[in-house]
């Protein structure tokens, strides 16, 4: 049976997911990959740590500012201690800072799983439970996500299991990126695995996460593994038009987006100016934008001092005149859908001490890992 999404009194149709990227999923990236949705989809925020939250870090305060346009607003929170999630979701639900919230239990990096958190924390299914109790008590009649990995790695795989804490603890709709920890971002996501969760949680909707980058595999993965919507995160990068493309394949459309390197250079632009407006410094956005150029200009004939040039520019001004040097004319370079960004491969997960051996004992969790995390 597949289930309808929504997001409390929103209908998600259809069923498009943008994932929760940090550094990338700001209110500028949401913005300008909605404008190409025509207001259709989900765009979630990249993760807000919720110690930060509750003491009202001004970056954090930032990050969590949305454009009018945004309905449903959706956060993600990234937290370990049941305590400090259900005061940060209280205050999101009493102060009306969002309509959503979906809680991170995919993040790999070190730095985060050294502590317990992320994708290391389902393991210890009653510290997991008890973070999605307090997270929906708090939430009252918002609506609770969760996000996670298949496990830690191959023989610690969890994401069975969560599903089920899930449903019992009254989550209303679940996203599985087909990945261990251990595997990062290489190798292919396991869609098999989606389509165990979406048996294994027949109550809830699934989301199935991993390796769409364009609308024909976002339609194969529902096919396949019968899940009830996609998240699409690295397909986006340097593409945020994917999500017209997407929008278009669930409604049975194939006039999916081509762009020539004039109109990608236009987006480009446009991206580094709602950045800045969103900064309040059109430097500053055109700085944060950096990170975007060699996604944009994947595939593309540009010569590599060009994209050096274009990747160290500090004002809207320099960025356009630089573009403005480009062959403008070509075509999409058809194959330049694809990965993106972080590939690395197997990876030991790196715990804290004696991690593995008991999934019941929450000994040794410290809020400490919520102090200090980036990326997903
Ligand atoms: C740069 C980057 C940042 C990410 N940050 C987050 C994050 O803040 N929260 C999260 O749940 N996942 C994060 N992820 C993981 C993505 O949401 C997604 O699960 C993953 O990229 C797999 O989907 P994809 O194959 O469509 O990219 C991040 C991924 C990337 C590449």
């Amino acid at each position: 049976m597949t289930h309808p999404l929504s997001i409390g009194p929103h209908a998600v149709t259809p069923p498009v997911v943008l994932a929760p990227m940090a550094g990338i999923t700001n209110a500028p990236f949401r913005t300008l990959c909605r404008e190409f949705s025509g207001g259709k989809g989900l765009f979630v925020s990249e993760m807000i740590t919720t110690r930060a939250l509750v003491e009202r870090n001004e970056k954090t305060m930032q990050l969590i500012r949305f454009d009018p346009s945004e309905q449903p607003r959706s956060i993600q929170l990234y937290g370990v201690d049941p305590a400090t999630v259900g005061k940060a979701v209280r205050m999101i639900a009493e102060e009306d800072l969002a309509d959503h919230i979906d809680l991170n239990f995919g993040c790999p990096v070190p730095k985060v799983t050294r502590k317990g958190g992320g994708s290391a924390l389902p393991y210890k299914r009653n510290l997991l439970r008890a973070i999605l109790r307090e997270a929906v008590s708090g939430a009252g009649d918002l609506p609770v996500t969760m996000k996670m990995r298949k496990g830690i790695d191959d023989d610690h795989i969890t994401y069975l299991d969560a599903g089920r804490i899930a449903v019992e603890e009254g989550v209303t709709a679940i996203a599985l990126h087909g990945r261990t920890a251990a595997q990062h971002y290489g190798g292919t996501a396991d869609w098999d695995a989606i389509a165990r969760l979406k048996e294994h949680v027949p109550e809830i909707p699934v989301l199935g996460n991993g390796d769409i980058w364009s609308a024909e595999d976002a339609l194969r993965m529902v096919r396949e593994t019968g899940c009830d919507g996609v998240v699409v995160g690295r397909g986006c990068l340097g593409r945020p038009w994917l999500f017209a493309d997407l929008v278009a394949a669930f409604e049975g459309r194939d006039d999916f987006l081509r762009p020539t390197l004039r109109e990608v250079a236009d987006v480009m632009v446009r991206h580094a100016t709602l950045l800045g407006e969103w900064l309040g410094d059109e430097s500053k956005g055109v700085v944060d934008f950096r990170k975007h150029v060699a996604w944009y200009l994947k595939g593309f004939a540009v010569g590599s001092e060009m994209r050096k040039r274009l990747a160290i520019t500090s004002s809207l001004q320099e960025l356009r005149a630089g573009l403005d040097e480009l062959d403008l004319d070509q075509a999409w370079p058809v194959g330049a859908e694809g990965p993106r960004g972080r590939t690395s491969g197997n990876n030991r997960v790196v715990l804290p001490d004696g991690w593995l051996k008991d999934p019941y004992d929450c000994s040794g969790i410290t809020e400490e890992a919520e102090l200090d995390t980036s990326g997903g």
